[in-house]
C-alpha cells in the first residue's frame, strides 16, 4: 500500500498554502534541472502535503519559462501520489463568472514552446491523455468545495495558450465558438507530465476574467486577475484544507489508471533504450523498475 501524499501547485497569486502545519522547506534537484522553488513539506490533518508555487516566489517564471519537467519530477521524487493544481483562468461563458472555481476535465493544447514529455529518443512512450484528469481526485475536490460552500462547478475544457500575451479578440472568439470553457497558460504540459509520471492530476481553475470577448466586461489584465485571486484566496485555502483533512491515508487506485499510465506505453525495445535517458527517468519510471 502506498501512502497518499498530495502535491499542491499554486498558480498566479497563490504562492503559499495557509494552514500547512509542521512546515519544512527543501530544495530538490532533478535530472531535468531545478524546480520553480523549494518544496514546502507539511501536513493538514493526517495528510502529508507538498506545496510548490509554479511561477516561483515573487512570480519569477513566465508560463513558457517554467521548468515543468523539474516541477513534476521533484514532486514524484518526494512521493507525491496526487497533484491538485490551482490556476487562474479567463472564462468564455457568461455563467462562469469571476470567483467561480471550475474543475476542468479536458484540456486543449495550444502551446508550442515547452518541453512536454519526459520521454524521447532512446525511450519513447505514448501515454493516454483521453481523460487527463483523475476523476476520483476531482470528485474529492468537488465534495470539499460543497462542504465549505465554495462556488464550484464540475467539468469544463481549458485551452492552454503559450502566452505570455493574452489572446487577441479574434482568438478569444475562436476559442469561445469552439466550445472551450476557460483559458490559461500553464495547465499544459503540467497535466501531460503528471500523467507520464503516473501521478493523479486535477486542476482547480479559478475564473478571474472574461478574457476579451465579453462586450460588457473590460479586457483582461494582470491587475484584474490578481485582484480576483486575492479576493478568493480564503475560499481556495478553505477548500484545500478540507480536501486534505478528508483525504484517505493510503493512495486509492485511480479508476482510469492515471497511476499506472506507463503500463503498455513504452514502445522502445529494452535493448534499444538509451542508458543516459533511463537514468534521468529513475523517478518517473520508478514503479516499473521496482516491479522488474
Ligand atoms: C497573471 S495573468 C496570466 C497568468 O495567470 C495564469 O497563471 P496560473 O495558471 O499559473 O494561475 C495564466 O496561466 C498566466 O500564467
Ligand atoms: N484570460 C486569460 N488568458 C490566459 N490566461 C489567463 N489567466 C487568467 N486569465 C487569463
Amino acid at each position: 500500500m502506498t501512502a497518499a501524499v498530495v502535491g499542491i501547485i499554486g498558480g498566479s497569486g497563490v504562492y503559499d498554502l495557509p494552514g500547512l502545519e509542521d512546515v519544512r522547506e527543501e530544495r530538490i534537484d532533478t535530472p531535468w534541472g531545478a524546480p520553480s522553488d523549494a518544496l514546502r513539506f507539511g501536513r493538514i490533518g493526517k495528510t502529508n502535503a507538498v506545496f510548490l508555487p509554479r511561477h516561483g516566489r515573487g512570480h519569477a517564471f513566465s508560463p513558457s519559462g517554467i521548468n515543468y519537467r523539474a516541477n513534476i519530477d521533484a514532486l514524484k521524487r518526494v512521493g507525491v501520489t496526487d497533484i491538485v493544481s490551482v490556476s487562474a483562468c479567463g472564462s468564455f461563458r457568461a455563467e462562469l463568472y469571476p470567483g467561480l472555481f471550475v474543475l476542468v476535465d479536458q484540456f486543449v493544447d495550444r502551446t508550442f514552446s515547452r518541453a512536454s514529455s519526459f520521454f524521447g529518443d532512446g525511450c519513447v512512450a505514448h501515454v493516454s491523455m483521453a481523460h487527463p484528469v483523475a476523476p476520483q481526485l476531482a470528485e474529492r475536490i468537488h465534495a470539499a468545495a460543497q462542504a465549505e460552500e465554495v462556488a464550484c462547478v464540475a467539468g469544463g475544457t481549458y485551452v492552454c495558450i503559450e502566452g505570455p500575451q493574452f489572446s487577441t479578440y479574434a482568438e478569444s472568439l475562436t476559442y469561445k465558438n469552439a466550445g472551450y470553457d476557460v483559458i490559461g497558460m500553464t495547465a499544459l504540459p503540467e497535466a501531460k507530465l503528471a500523467r507520464e509520471a503516473e501521478i493523479s492530476y486535477a486542476t482547480i481553475a479559478m475564473v478571474t476574467d472574461f478574457d476579451c470577448w465579453h462586450p460588457e466586461h473590460d479586457n483582461v489584465d494582470v491587475a484584474a486577475v490578481i485582484d480576483v485571486v486575492k479576493k478568493n484566496a480564503a475560499s481556495a485555502s478553505r477548500l484545500l484544507a478540507r480536501l486534505l483533512h478528508d483525504f484517505p491515508e493510503t493512495h486509492e487506485p485511480c479508476p482510469i489508471g492515471s497511476d499506472r499510465a506507463l503500463d503498455n506505453a513504452i514502445i522502445t525495445a529494452p535493448e534499444a533504450r538509451d542508458a543516459a535517458l533511463l537514468k534521468k527517468l529513475d523517478a518517473v519510471m520508478g514503479r516499473l523498475n521496482r516491479a522488474r
